[in-house]
């Protein structure tokens, strides 16, 4: 069976224009396979280029070199060079990421942000908003937060605000930069069941998990991630 995801020769380097041009080289020669039903977690030291690699996946990031060929709609698409109209399919349709902070949208009620991802895809809008406040029910939201802004939530609240967005709509390929950061133990074991639930649902998962419990739990395998110096 064909990959969910998989790199072909993935590079990404940074110019810092206003530091006479400098080159940061990151990634070089990233070959990643993920398939349905398995968890990958990147591994690497600090700095190695985790959160890079997460971010040309998601095609925040554009790739220097290389192909990303996702599974989307049947057939393989090179998210390398989809167009935007491509891009925007693809992260309603088949491709989630729970980045580590929340992306704070000014005046728009906590329900709605979680429920929008839902409504994208045709759901009708009091089903979505009731999958919505059950999602923030089990990540232990207070009922009366669901209705307020989340801009003024504590760090662990946005944390639990992006991963009911996250994990709302089913998402065939899930990228998650560190979800559990700033939960509880409580917390992060309900975001552990949602990452085995979603494995168990055929859902191939690419994740940061620095915490070594976390990862022992859902990770099937690490992938290196190596720092081009080291890499050279
Ligand atoms: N937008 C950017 N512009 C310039 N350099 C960047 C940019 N983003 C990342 N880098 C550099 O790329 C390298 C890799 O950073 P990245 O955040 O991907 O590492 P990481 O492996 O996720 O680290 P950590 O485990 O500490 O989060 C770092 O040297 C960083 O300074």
């Amino acid at each position: 069976m064909s990959a969910a995801l998989r790199t072909e020769g993935l590079g990404k380097a940074f110019t810092l224009h206003l530091q006479g041009g400098t080159h940061i080289p990151v990634l070089g020669g990233v070959d990643l396979a993920v398939h349905a039903g398995e968890c990958v977690a990147l591994w690497g030291p600090s700095g190695a280029g985790k959160s890079t690699l997460m971010r040309c996946l998601y095609g925040n990031y554009g790739a220097g070199a290389g192909r990303i060929m996702l599974r989307h709609r049947g057939a393989d698409l090179d998210l390398a060079t989809a167009d935007p109209r491509q891009v925007i399919e693809v992260r309603r349709e088949t491709l989630g990421y729970v980045s580590q902070f929340l992306r704070v949208i000014p005046r728009v009620a906590t329900r709605d942000i979680v429920a929008e991802p839902l409504m994208a895809r045709g759901m009708a809008r009091d089903e979505a908003l009731d999958r919505a406040n059950a999602l923030l029910r089990r990540l232990n939201l207070p009922e009366r937060l669901h209705g307020l802004p989340p801009a003024t939530f504590s760090g662990g609240e946005q944390q639990r605000v992006n991963l009911a967005r996250g994990f709302a709509p089913f998402y065939p390929v899930l990228l998650l930069d560190e979800p559990t950061a700033s939960l509880d133990a409580a917390n992060r074991a309900v975001v552990l069941d949602l990452i085995r639930e979603a494995k168990a649902a055929g859902a191939a998962i690419i994740g940061i998990f620095h915490d070594a419990e976390v990862r022992e739990a859902v990770a099937d395998r690490l992938f290196d991630v190596l720092p081009q110096q080291d890499a050279a």
